[in-house]
């Protein structure tokens, strides 16, 4: 579960996020949507501490986030990132590529790293390349990757930032079936991103920023279908006429 009280967040005299208040309970999927520049990102790399806050407390399964040190390393393996890149080490082969969370942060042996490694880029549908380098890789299967490793590190909660919007059109659906197919097994996950299938079919809640702030809260359904402030409905208007 992850729990945001009253954070905020400033980028000099821009204030980012604004008395965020957020929990997402354990196995819920939270589609984040909202328009360019309305702290979506900021939001997740706040959870994930990436991002130092101004103020306010984010708590993943009750343990309030350290701002540094050594308790921050261990705790923020409890939060998978994925992003839009993958940042893969290209010198290293797929199979390297996740065994080496495992390794260095949870410090288990290289056999048992490995066999972890195989059994997730079985679950992502990428065994088959286990031995192959990233470059050799479609993006798609790249960002399946990426999935993989961060779930290597066993996380409790993964956050999600426009992982689709690198990708080639025809290799979104693989990446978002990995999703489902997560979010299916009971996942507490939280997604940014503009494919909007994705937030109809996979998700429970969907919520809208804007200018800092949720301005909504709501299903799926009442979201696309009776979204309540204008500013929702002017972002659904301009989203779903392109
Ligand atoms: N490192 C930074 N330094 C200064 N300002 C920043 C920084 N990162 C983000 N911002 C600003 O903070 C605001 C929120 O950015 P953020 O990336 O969180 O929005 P977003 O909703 O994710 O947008 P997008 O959909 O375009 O990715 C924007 O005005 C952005 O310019």
């Amino acid at each position: 579960m992850i729990k945001a009280a009253a954070v905020n967040k400033y980028f000099g005299d821009l204030h980012v996020l604004k008395e965020i208040n957020l929990e997402v309970p354990r196995g819920q999927v939270v589609v984040v949507l909202g328009p360019s520049g309305s702290g979506k990102s900021t939001l997740c790399r706040a959870i994930n501490r990436l991002e130092p806050i101004n103020s306010g407390e984010i708590a993943v399964d009750g343990v309030p986030l350290p701002a540094e040190g050594k308790a921050l390393a261990a705790l923020r393996a409890d939060v998978g990132m994925v992003f839009q890149s993958f940042n893969l080490f290209a010198h290293k082969t797929i199979v390297e590529n996740v065994m080496l969370a495992p390794m260095k942060v949870r410090k288990v042996n290289s056999a048992e790293a490995r066999k972890t490694a195989m059994d997730l880029l079985e679950r992502v549908g990428i065994a088959n390349q286990a031995d192959k380098y990233p470059a050799q890789l479609s993006g798609g299967q790249q960002q399946r990757v990426a999935i993989a490793r961060a779930l290597a590190m066993r996380p409790k909660v993964m956050l999600f930032d426009e992982p689709t919007s690198a990708l080639d059109p025809e290799m979104v659906q693989e990446v978002l079936d990995v999703m489902t197919t997560l979010a299916k097994d009971g996942m507490t996950m939280l997604v940014v991103t503009h494919e909007m299938g994705f937030a109809r079919r996979a998700a429970n809640r969907v919520v809208f920023m804007s200018d800092g702030e949720i301005v909504e809260d709501s299903t799926p359904d009442d979201f696309f279908t009776k979204p309540k402030t204008d500013r929702a409905k002017d972002f659904l208007g301009k989203i779903l006429t392109h």
